[in-house]
């Protein structure tokens, strides 16, 4: 198949890598000319996932719209921030004679202006076209060495296309799941980030495991109800979109949200952490997006609001800790 990979971050690159060994025409587009130029020379993204090269059987994309004219999956890999702007120029590219059956997005998180899902802004610019969300455990470098990793491909164009998307992105070490519930996965994509700071701050903070495990089954059972109350299955919130990418994220020493948590917990300041970031750590923004979402429909959320408190706020993490061991007594399951 042609794939057209529009953005050369961490996880654009790797997974230009996976489809290239699977046989694939791959194009991987980075939004800067220069990055392109010397991605091209140098067949290594040094500055997002060093120490992977790739043969001449991977193109390298100057433009978005040579590589998209004759691709049948084009698959959006930059942050959420930038989703918007990719896909203004992914409608000026688009022309009738098109070969585009699905766009794909990999990136997991909520626009701060209009609180929407990444499909959801694809849909309103790329009107008519079929969207797909790859989401999952899937930390780049991993997927990028060849080590075993499983995602969920949720779509809500249809079983035949999406199992036939399915089937393009999967083989080598990556397991391809599909789901018609584009909604929850998304969704799962996106909260899973700010638990994961909350794990981070828990490592920070140097609480044990016994406050890690906790604070990950309350994020898990808060998570699913929000996930549910914002129009997700309860099912997918505990497969490998929800509970999958939690653990990977909260535990993962290469997780940028666990690790801003940790940062944070031990006493940075969040500007500090955040000025002159070169790569992302979608879970900040996530917080601020989900914290005004949760206050429009009244969902219950005290974990995320004590991580928006924390960084939004200027409470201090042992005070936010408190307010959550103060909480008045409740059955374990309501
Ligand atoms: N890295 C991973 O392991 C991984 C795995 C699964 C999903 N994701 C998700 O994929 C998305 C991309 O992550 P990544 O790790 O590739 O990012 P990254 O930080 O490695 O790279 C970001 C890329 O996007 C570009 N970029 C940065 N800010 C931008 C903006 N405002 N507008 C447009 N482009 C911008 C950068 O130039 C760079 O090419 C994120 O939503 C992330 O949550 C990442
Ligand atoms: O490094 P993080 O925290 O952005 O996590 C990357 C992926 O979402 C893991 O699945």
């Amino acid at each position: 198949m042609n794939i057209a990979v529009l953005g050369a971050g961490a996880w654009g690159t790797g997974m230009a890598l996976h489809l290239s060994r699977l046989g694939h025409r791959v194009t991987l587009c980075p939004r800067r000319m220069e990055h392109a130029l010397e991605l091209a020379s140098a067949r290594e993204n040094r500055d997002y996932l060093p120490g992977f090269t790739w043969g001449p059987d991977m193109q390298i994309g100057c433009e978005f719209k040579p590589a998209v004219m004759e691709a049948e999956m084009i698959v959006l890999a930059c942050p959420i921030r930038g989703l918007r702007e990719f896909c203004q120029e992914l409608a000026a590219a688009r022309e009738s004679a098109w070969q585009a059956k699905m766009v794909v997005t990999l990136c997991k998180g909520v626009e701060m202006r209009s609180l929407h899902a990444p499909s959801e802004i694809v849909s309103e610019l790329v009107p008519g076209i079929a969207v797909g969300a790859l989401s999952g455990p899937s930390n780049a470098a991993e997927v990028a060495a060849g080590s075993p990793t499983a995602v969920v491909l949720a779509s809500e164009a249809g079983e035949e296309l999406t199992a036939r998307m399915q089937e393009a992105l999967n083989g080598g070490s990556l397991r391809v799941y599909r789901s018609a519930d584009l909604r929850g996965v998304e969704l799962g994509g996106a909260l899973k980030n700010i638990y994961a700071i909350g794990a981070g701050l828990c490592d920070g903070l140097r609480l044990g495991d016994n406050a890690k495990a906790a604070l990950l089954t309350r994020s898990l059972h808060e998570m699913a109800r929000l996930g549910i109350a914002l129009g997700g299955q309860a099912e997918t919130f505990y497969g490998l979109s929800g509970v999958g990418d939690l653990m990977a994220t909260s535990f993962g020493a290469w997780s940028r949200n666990r690790g801003f948590g940790e940062a944070v917990g031990k006493g940075q300041r969040v500007a500090d952490l955040l000025d002159h970031r070169k790569t992302v750590v979608e879970g900040y923004d996530a917080t601020d997006g989900y914290f005004r979402i949760v206050k429009k429909c009244g969902a219950r959320t005290p974990i995320l609001d004590q991580i928006h408190a924390i960084l939004y706020q200027g409470v201090e993490p042992r005070q936010a800790l408190g307010v959550l061991l103060s909480r008045s007594l409740k059955p374990e399951h309501s």
